[in-house]
C-alpha cells in the first residue's frame, strides 16, 4: 500500500464497493452497462483530483474489486482489501487502521468515491477548516448525508456513513464544515438528478469520456447530452490551447 500525493499531511481513505454492485441507484438513468463504467469513472476523478491536492499526502482506497484497484493504483492511490462482509464503515476502520499502521497517517479524512466533480483547491479548503477541530465532518449536497469525515492524528475516526449518516456524525460529535465554495466535495452522485448536478459543476475527464459515449440518452434525460456535448468540446478546445497549435 505506498502512494504519494500533494505532498501535504493527509491521508485520505476512499471506500469503494465492487463495481458489479456499485452505485445500483444509477442504471435506471444510465443503464446497467454504464452504470459499472462510470462507478469507475467517478472513482478514477475523485482519487485524480484527491491525489493533486496540496493538503494531500495519501490516498488508500480499500476495495476488493480487482480492475478498479489496478486503475486506481495507476493514479497514484494505494489500495487495501476490504472486510469481507462488513461494509461500508467496517472498510473505512480498516483502511485508517492500515494507514495507521504503516506510520503513513497523520490526520486521516474518508472521502467517498462518487464525486466527479471534485477540485483539489475546494477539497483543501474543506480540509484547512477540518484541521481546526479533532473530528469534522462534510454535508453532502442533498444536506442529510456525508461526503467527508476527518480526524486528527491521534483521534479515532467512527464513521458512521450510510443513509441519513449527517444526523448521525453530527450525534457523535464531529463538528459540521460549511467551508464557502466547495460543491464539488459535497456532490456525491446516487440518482441520474445527481449526474445532472455534478454535469453543472464540470465533472473530471474520466466520467465525462463514459458520458460522451453513452447511447442511451433518452433514459438519463435529453438535457444531460446538450452539457455532456458541450463539456467535451470546451475540453478539446482546452487541449489545443494547452499544446500551443492554432486550430484550423
Ligand atoms: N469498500 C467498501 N466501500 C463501500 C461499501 N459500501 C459502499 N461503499 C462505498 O461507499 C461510498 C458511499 O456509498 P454509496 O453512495 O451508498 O454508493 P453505492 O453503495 O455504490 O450506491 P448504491 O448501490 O446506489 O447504494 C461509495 O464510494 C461506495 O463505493 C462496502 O461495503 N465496502
Ligand atoms: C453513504 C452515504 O449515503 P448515500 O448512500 O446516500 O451516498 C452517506 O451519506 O453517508
Amino acid at each position: 500500500m505506498t502512494s504519494t500525493g500533494g505532498g501535504g499531511d493527509w491521508t485520505l481513505v476512499v471506500p469503494l464497493k465492487p463495481l458489479t454492485r456499485a452505485k445500483s441507484r444509477l442504471s435506471a438513468s444510465v443503464g446497467e452497462a454504464a452504470r459499472a463504467r462510470l462507478a469507475l469513472a467517478f472513482a478514477q476523478d475523485t482519487v485524480h483530483a484527491a491525489m493533486r491536492c496540496p493538503r494531500v499526502r495519501t490516498v488508500v482506497v480499500v476495495t476488493d474489486d480487482v480492475r478498479a484497484g489496478r486503475v486506481l493504483t495507476g493514479l497514484g492511490a494505494g489500495v487495501v482489501p476490504d472486510v469481507a462482509g462488513g461494509g461500508l464503515n467496517a472498510a473505512l476502520r480498516h483502511g485508517v487502521a492500515r494507514a495507521r499502521a504503516e506510520r503513513v497517517a497523520g490526520a486521516v479524512a474518508a472521502l467517498n468515491a462518487d464525486l466527479p466533480a471534485l477540485r483539489p483547491a475546494e477539497l483543501s479548503r474543506v480540509l484547512a477548516a477540518a484541521a481546526a477541530v479533532p473530528r469534522a465532518f462534510l454535508p453532502d449536497a442533498a444536506g442529510t448525508g456525508t461526503t467527508l469525515l476527518a480526524a486528527g492524528a491521534e483521534v479515532a475516526l467512527r464513521p458512521a456513513f450510510g443513509w441519513q449518516s449527517r444526523r448521525r456524525h453530527l450525534a457523535s460529535g464531529a463538528v459540521e464544515l460549511s467551508p464557502p465554495d466547495v460543491p464539488g466535495v459535497r456532490q456525491d452522485v446516487d440518482t441520474g438528478e445527481d449526474l445532472l448536478a455534478a454535469l453543472e459543476l464540470g465533472v473530471g475527464t474520466h466520467t465525462l469520456g463514459v458520458l460522451d459515449r453513452l447511447d442511451d440518452f433518452d433514459a438519463f434525460r435529453g438535457a444531460a447530452r446538450g452539457i455532456v456535448e458541450d463539456a467535451v468540446e470546451d475540453a478539446a478546445e482546452d487541449a489545443v490551447r494547452a499544446s500551443g497549435v492554432s486550430p484550423a
